[in-house]
């Protein structure tokens, strides 16, 4: 059985955040950013995070946030960790790491090599990179994928995972193939855009523990 974390993100509904728990899930993401079908508003984030037990991690999805609004979704929210999801830059998460006691994620459009070498510039800053297609309608939440065998050839030196297009049906063979210790999904557990499904939750976790 793989011990490979489990993040689900872009939940929004109580009932389908317990699902992501008791599925399995080791992290659950609450996307903050209004453009998105999966936004929540501080305020329910606040909600839905109360829900979620000590041993699941918490994870809020900023986008290109500025310093106020930051530290109101982190003060409100209260979440294990703030995964940013935009052209942020390691000089402001230097700055956020400082003055926040909170986890950083960056996100990172991986295209190519140099891609790889952008990620490398928030080392000592973020706390985990995550590794997703390149930014288009939205800078996530796309479903679309990217091509693993970057990562597989240049695995980073530090905490990473993989997001983008995953789903039931293909998330084993991208841990096989990348090696990743994190999973991160959300258009590939839903019916449609911003509604997840708990059957397809259970899925992706079952997929991800028999990998
Ligand atoms: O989910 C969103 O709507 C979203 C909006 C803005 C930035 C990121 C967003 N989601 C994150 O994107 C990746 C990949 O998602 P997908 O599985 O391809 O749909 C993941 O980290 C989402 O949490």
């Amino acid at each position: 059985m793989s011990d490979t974390l489990i993040k689900i993100c872009g939940l929004s509904t109580p009932e389908t955040l317990d699902a992501a728990v008791d599925a399995g899930a080791t992290h659950v993401g609450l996307v903050h950013f209004e453009p998105s079908p999966r936004h929540v508003s501080l305020e329910d984030a606040a909600k839905l995070r109360r829900r979620v037990p000590e041993t699941v991690k918490v994870v809020l999805l900023l986008v290109n946030a500025q310093p106020e609004p930051t530290e109101r979704a982190f003060h409100t929210v209260r979440p294990d960790v703030i995964q940013f999801h935009g052209n942020e830059t390691p000089e402001w998460l230097a700055l956020v790491r400082k003055y926040l006691d909170v986890q950083i994620w960056k996100a990172v459009g991986l295209r190519d090599a140099a891609s790889l070498d952008w990620a490398r510039k928030f080392e000592g800053i973020a706390g985990r990179v995550l590794f997703d297609s390149p930014a288009q309608a939205l800078p996530g939440g796309n479903g679309t994928g990217f091509d693993w065998n970057l990562l597989a050839a240049n695995p980073p030196a530090t905490p990473w995972g993989i997001a983008g297009g995953l789903d039931p049906a293909n998330v084993a063979e991208a841990i096989r193939v990348t090696g990743a210790p994190l999973v991160d999904v959300s258009s590939g557990v839903e019916s449609a855009p911003g509604v997840k499904d708990v059957d397809r939750i259970k899925a992706f976790c079952k997929a991800v523990r028999g990998a």
